[in-house]
């Protein structure tokens, strides 16, 4: 259940717990809180230790508004934003059998984006692939698409359509492609490029809710004449740009093979101009030292995709080594070398990846709770150049929200008081997730407990923009 798109909006009010990354070490949790977003979605005013939500509507002058109020085991916490999801790749997730990068392009990826060249094809993947990215609590996305410029398109109208903010590429690849899933040349693939950009415009003249984003696939699929086009036209535009980046020890080999006269991977993208603060790299693995440095001095962004890079073998990503030295993180679900569209895993696999980054590397490479969450939320802004728009809950800030549901274990409490109770009360209720809270948790270890056991179950409600995208039946 969602709000139509031509439906206005009406202004609300939000009350009760509300909890968001303050920084990337400490979540912010108020309890007792109100938070008005207006019609326009944007969070207007936001009071803490609110005990009388009466008085609050009174002062601000907000009688009028719906209000929308969390119980003692449930949340409002910042929409999640994914910035690394191949929309066309969503009907193989889970299949990739042993393949690693390289041959799991050939054998799974490019049959399947191929035949998003079939407009109704697209039409029933990506709206399937949005509406499990929403019910996920995903609010914003950037997505990759395929080469076919119509059905390119129309994930842009569907994402509109459905409210989610997105950031819709056109995937470039002009060499080293199967010739039934190609470019057929750099000057097309810009022509083809330039096509979606003008569609976009069309549909959301202000990039309000969705933009289009330059996206050579990688540098091995990509000629020179190619990367240098699309840099001419990331000056032209400055629109935004997403590729991937040392996922694979063949591929950077590849790239070495491939580009002679570039000391790195990272220096070919500079070197077309394509490194710039407006460009995010997924994955990440296998960078030097010095490629490291010059992705911090152009203020590039990184896509951290855990689950991917364990699914394809591809390695463990030193996110630790990364925000040490400035580089600005969020997290990718990747599908489908990831496996689940979902975030809440990308955020679970961000925290055991690097567990096991510090089995190797010492201790200090384990990210918190906080820090995999901040990755998730405001991190993503960040990489997507949406931070003062999305992220938290602050005032000016648009309201693109999740409301988290756990279960409250009813026998707990009665336990205490009344002593044995009854095999029959001890039933699971049905469709109350998975993520089971006894009363004594505080809030930080609620939090925990989500990020480990729950799902999409505990995802009761989704907001972008202030417009309701989802609702649990
Ligand atoms: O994880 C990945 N998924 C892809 O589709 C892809 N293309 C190039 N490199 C890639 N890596």
């Amino acid at each position: 259940m969602s709000t139509p798109r031509n439906v206005p909006l009406r202004r609300a009010l939000y009350v009760g717990t509300f909890i968001h990354c303050k920084t990337l070490q400490e979540l912010d949790i108020c309890e007792n809180g109100v938070i008005g977003v207006d019609e326009h979605g944007k969070i207007a005013f936001l009071e803490r230790d609110a005990e009388n939500v009466d008085l609050v509507t009174a002062a601000h002058g907000w009688g009028d508004a719906h209000i929308v109020r969390t119980s003692s085991s449930q949340f409002f916490f910042p929409g999640f934003i994914d910035t690394h999801i191949h929309a066309s790749q969503y009907p193989n997730a889970g299949i990739f059998g042993q393949s690693t990068l390289l041959d799991w392009l050939n054998t799974y990826t490019f049959p399947l984006e191929s035949s998003l060249a079939n407009v109704n094809t697209a039409r029933v993947v990506y709206s399937r692939c949005i509406s499990r990215t929403l019910s996920h609590g995903t609010t914003t996305a950037a997505y990759y698409a395929t080469n076919h410029v119509d059905s390119t398109n129309l994930l842009a109208d569907i994402c509109l359509d459905a409210g989610q903010r997105a950031f819709v590429g056109r995937c470039c690849m002009d060499s080293l492609s199967p010739d039934f899933y190609k470019d057929i040349s750099a000057d097309a693939a810009i022509a083809d490029t330039k096509s979606t950009i003008d569609h976009i415009k069309s549909i959301d003249p202000t990039y309000g809710l969705i933009s289009p984003i330059l996206t050579p696939r990688f540098a091995p699929s990509c000629t020179p004449p190619l990367l240098h086009a699309l840099g001419q036209l990331h000056r032209s535009t400055d629109l935004p740009i997403q590729t991937h980046i040392s996922e694979n020890l063949g591929e950077v080999q590849l790239v070495r093979k491939l580009f002679p006269e570039s000391t790195s991977y990272a220096q070919v993208y500079d070197m077309y101009g394509l490194l710039t603060s407006k460009m995010i790299l997924a994955h990440a693995i296998h960078l030097s030292t010095s490629e490291r440095d010059l992705i911090k001095e152009r203020d590039a962004k990184i896509s951290h995709c855990p689950a991917s890079n364990s699914a394809l073998t591809s390695g463990g990503a030193k996110v630790r080594w990364l925000l040490d030295s400035g580089i600005t993180v969020g997290l990718g679900t990747d599908v489908s070398g990831g496996y689940s569209p979902s975030m809440l895993e990308a955020v679970r696999q961000a925290s055991l990846v690097s567990r096991h980054v510090a089995m190797l590397d010492g201790d200090a490479a384990k990210l918190s709770i906080e820090e995999v969450l901040y990755l998730g939320t405001r991190g993503g802004a960040k990489v997507v150049g949406l931070e003062d728009r999305i992220g938290g809950f602050e005032v000016g800030k648009e309201w693109d929200a999740q409301l988290v549901g756990l279960a409250l274990v009813p026998e707990a409490k009665a336990a205490q008081h009344e002593g044995a109770l009854c095999a029959e009360s001890f039933k699971l209720p049905s469709g109350e997730g998975p993520v089971d809270i006894f009363g004594w948790e505080s809030w930080n270890e609620k939090v925990a407990k989500w990020v480990y056991n729950g799902d999409d179950r505990n995802t009761l409600s989704v907001w972008v923009k202030g417009r309701l995208v989802h609702q649990r039946s």
